[in-house]
């Protein structure tokens, strides 16, 4: 097995870990140094004010891109100084994203947009299309796999684009204001979806949301300030 600086003083618990994580852009710190660990399956809001650095904490941890200090690690494997070919096949194969909108590519029909990272990763055709065809149903949209993108609701849409980023079994989910597009109710439907999808999928998921609301609702809550994690706020029972 080639680990690439493990390290053991970790909580060997936890699927995605950053240390002393920083950011800069000029002389501004994006992030200022963050610790942050996320256990398998658990759900985390992370919430803050704007600018305070919650999308660029989820970039950070998901390799999008790269700190300027710290460490990041994935099951006890650095993952911060992998090339960037490797973090991109990293992203693709551990990971799943969900953005504010889809972001489905509209000329595929949804089981297509589905079964994209799994054809990117090399699985057969008719693997990923039965695949993404099995997601879709669990996510009520069994009968709409080939409608394309426009042909869909706001809700249906970024469901597709839930099932998109759990087919391939990630470990870890990073959803970016994935119901800031919606209305109040289809984005709680929305968010229950992707709790009980990811949930069966056995992926932990890392919620940026300005919800209040939303984050009240998930076990725990890490909140951004200025770059930092300010005292975590846990749900109150
Ligand atoms: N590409 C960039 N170039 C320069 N500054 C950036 C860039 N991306 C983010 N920043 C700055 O870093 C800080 C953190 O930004 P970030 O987008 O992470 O905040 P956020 O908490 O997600 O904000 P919001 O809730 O408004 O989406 C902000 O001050 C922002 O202006």
């Amino acid at each position: 097995m080639n680990l690439i600086g493990m390290n053991p003083q970790w909580n060997d618990r936890a699927v995605l870990s950053g240390r002393g994580l920083v950011k800069r852009y000029g002389t501004q710190f994006a992030l200022a140094g963050v610790d942050i660990e996320v256990r398998p399956g658990e759900a985390i809001a992370i919430v803050g004010p704007s600018g305070s650095g919650k999308t660029t904490l989820l970039h950070v941890l998901a390799g999008i891109l790269r700190p300027d200090e710290g460490e990041i690690s994935l099951g006890g494997q650095r993952i911060d100084q992998l090339s960037e070919k490797k973090r991109s096949e990293l992203r693709r194969s551990e990971f799943g994203f969900v953005f504010q909108q889809g972001m489905l590519v509209a000329e595929l029909t949804a089981e297509e947009n589905v079964a994209l990272p799994m054809l990117l990763g090399g699985t057969s055709r008719k693997e990923a299309l039965t695949a993404a065809r099995e997601w879709l149903r669990r996510l009520g949209l069994g009968e709409r796999g080939g409608s394309r993108p426009g042909e869909l609701s706001g809700g249906q849409a970024q469901r597709v684009a839930i099932a998109r980023a759990l087919t391939h079994r990630p470990k870890v989910i990073f959803a970016d204001e994935p119901t800031g597009a919606l209305d109040t109710r289809t984005g709680k439907e929305t968010m229950d979806a992707l709790l009980v999808a990811a949930a069966d999928a056995g992926a932990a998921v890392l919620i940026v949301t300005h919800d209040r609301e939303l984050a009240a609702s998930l076990p725990r809550t890490v909140t951004i300030r200025d770059g930092k994690i300010s005292s975590p706020v846990e749900a109150v029972a």
